[in-house]
């Protein structure tokens, strides 16, 4: 899949994926040693396509599945034969194990959460761990565990549970782990991780965001030629990412476009065209689309109904303002890593739709135009370090998420321009109190909800009766789980003042506190 974006040269490890909820955990820690590699599904690693991978180790996840189920996944007999050093974690032990002549079984003592494993011989594994003996904390989540080792296997750790916890080939340096070095519970798996990538698979962490900028911009360069471009430009990290990177490669083949569709945070409009008009000289549309989004959604209160309205108007502005600026062969998209794992579903199964990100997915089978997809490969973060290589003003690469369906998706009940200009103003409160505080960057998205409730209250002596404002702040690493942010409740009081007596038509402040799960991070 991305063998023509990223230059051959670079090592790459292999993940194979038998769906795990952590395997997208591995990726991260893997690349932030500096070592390149994909997560691809078990039923799609054949010997063919590791053959084209040509990857230098091999990492197999966890799953839900048991190796003692009937047709429970494996990995392609291939894996282990190549001469290539394989990592197995949890279900990925547990395979390795079945496939090369151990066993597995069902375990009535589970494991789920933490739990110490005592080291029992030296292995390259836990270099710098600790002599034999050590114990080490780690986070387990099984209910299976390994019986019996296959030939040339030793074991290099027990727990309590599990007494296979880490075993070892060292010959043919083939690793096992039953717990999961992927997440942060285990204060030492990136360690773990790394000794596997780097003193084991001697892989020397060649990956850097320099190195992927230039070629993505080549990449950028042979897909396009001397076509045109159009990217829609809404302010938000990655689109802007997406928007310099193409400016860098192709300068004025690309048009952007930044529809304000009057449901925008306070001052958006104009610091999106300020930075790209003026700082970049990047030709961009400015579509000022209030009026037509406002009235498609009058009276709309069903959020799905909201959400579809809204994806429905960018295609048709797109579309409008592309002919305009004389047609366009690409679009240029802002996807990124997780979204491109997650459109790949594991069993091919159904998953509950639980709500119609907007996106612009739907564009270019009626626009007809090929898609650009540069940060395809990239988690969040790596988008902003990529961001800052392409030297992008902080205030827009440490800038929080923002949905495109913006304001109307934190007014619950139908959407008017009154409402969204009392959001708005109370939404710049909070978020001018929150970097006030130096809170900013610890936070990973903040934003206010304007209620479809009024309550009564006294102000000056007279009664009010007006709308109760909610403030949402959460701390994240991709947006997939995420937990509220525990403010001082000084702070909380602070803003709670302030929006009541700046904004008209708000007499009540209230925090929420509900994680995700089980909450979603927007309230529709
Ligand atoms: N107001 C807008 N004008 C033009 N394009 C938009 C607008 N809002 C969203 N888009 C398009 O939809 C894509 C998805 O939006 P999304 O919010 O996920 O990304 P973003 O805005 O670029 O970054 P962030 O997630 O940090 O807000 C954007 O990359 C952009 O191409
Ligand atoms: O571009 C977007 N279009 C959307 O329709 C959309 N809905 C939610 N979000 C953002 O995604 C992250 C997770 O949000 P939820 O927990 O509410 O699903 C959070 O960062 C949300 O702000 C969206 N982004
Ligand atoms: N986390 C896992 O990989 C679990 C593997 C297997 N389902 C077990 O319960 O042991
Ligand atoms: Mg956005």
């Amino acid at each position: 899949m991305t063998d023509d974006i990223i230059d051959q040269n670079h090592q790459k490890l292999l993940i194979i994926d038998f769906g795990s909820q952590v395997t997208q955990l591995i990726a991260r820690r893997v690349r932030e040693s500096g070592v390149y590699c994909e997560v691809h599904p078990y039923n799609r690693a054949d010997a063919a396509f590791i053959d084209d991978f040509d990857p230098k180790a091999i990492i197999l996840s966890g799953s839900p599945h048991s190796t003692h189920w009937d047709n429970s996944p494996r990995a392609d007999d291939s894996v282990f034969t190549r001469g290539l050093p394989v990592l197995g974690i949890c279900y990925g032990e547990q395979t390795m194990c079945a496939q090369l002549g151990g066993a597995v079984e069902a375990s009535d003592d589970r494991e789920f959460g933490r739990a110490d494993i005592t080291l029992i011989e030296d292995s390259p594994l836990f270099e710098g761990f600790g002599p034999v003996g050590h114990e080490e904390r780690v986070w387990m989540s099984h209910g299976d565990r390994v019986s019996a080792l296959p030939p040339g296997f030793k074991v290099i750790a027990k727990s309590g549970h599990a007494p296979f916890a880490a075993i070892a080939d060292e010959d043919r340096r083939f690793y096992g782990v039953q717990f999961h070095p992927e997440v942060v519970h285990t204060p030492r798996g990136a360690a773990l991780l790394r000794n596997f990538t780097h003193t084991i698979a001697g892989l020397t962490g060649d990956w850097s965001m320099k190195s992927f900028k230039d070629e993505a911009i080549a990449k950028v360069r042979a897909q396009v030629g001397d076509k045109k471009v159009i990217c829609g430009l809404s302010g938000g990290v990655d689109s802007s990412v997406v928007a310099v990177l193409l400016h860098e490669a192709i300068g004025d083949q690309l048009t952007c476009v930044f529809v304000d569709t009057g449901l925008m945070r306070q001052g958006e409009a104009d610091e999106v065209v300020t930075l790209f008009r003026e700082h970049y000289n990047i030709p961009l549309v400015h579509a000022d689309e209030e009026k037509l989004f406002l009235e498609a959604l009058d009276g709309i209160d069903d959020p799905e109904k909201k959400r579809k309205t809204i994806g429905k108007l960018f295609i048709d502005v797109f579309e409008a303002r592309a002919k305009e600026a004389g047609g366009a062969d690409f679009l240029a998209q802002g996807t990124l890593y997780p979204d491109v794992i997650e459109s790949v579903s594991f069993d091919g199964g159904p998953s509950v739709t639980i709500k119609s990100h907007h996106n612009v997915g739907g564009l270019p089978e009626r626009m007809n135009m090929q898609l650009v997809e540069p940060l395809r490969e990239l988690f969040k973060d790596e988008v902003r370090a990529l961001g800052r290589e392409l030297g992008l003003p902080e205030a827009f690469v440490g800038r929080h998420p923002f949905p495109g369906p913006g304001l109307a998706i934190r007014i619950p009940g139908a959407v008017t321009k009154e409402k969204a200009d009392i959001l708005r103003k109370a939404d710049a409160i909070y978020i001018d109190e929150i970097r006030k505080a130096g809170l900013y960057d610890k936070i990973w998205q903040a934003f206010s909800v304007l209620l479809p409730v009024r309550t009564v209250g006294v102000m000056g002596d007279e009664r009010t009766y007006d709308h109760v404002l909610a403030l949402r702040a959460v701390t994240s690493v991709d947006g997939m789980t995420a937990d509220y942010y525990p403010f001082e409740h000084d702070f909380l009081g602070r803003v709670a003042t302030r929006i009541i007596n700046e904004c008209r038509g708000v007499n009540r402040v209230v925090y929420d506190v509900t994680s995700k799960p089980p909450g979603t991070i927007e309230w529709e």
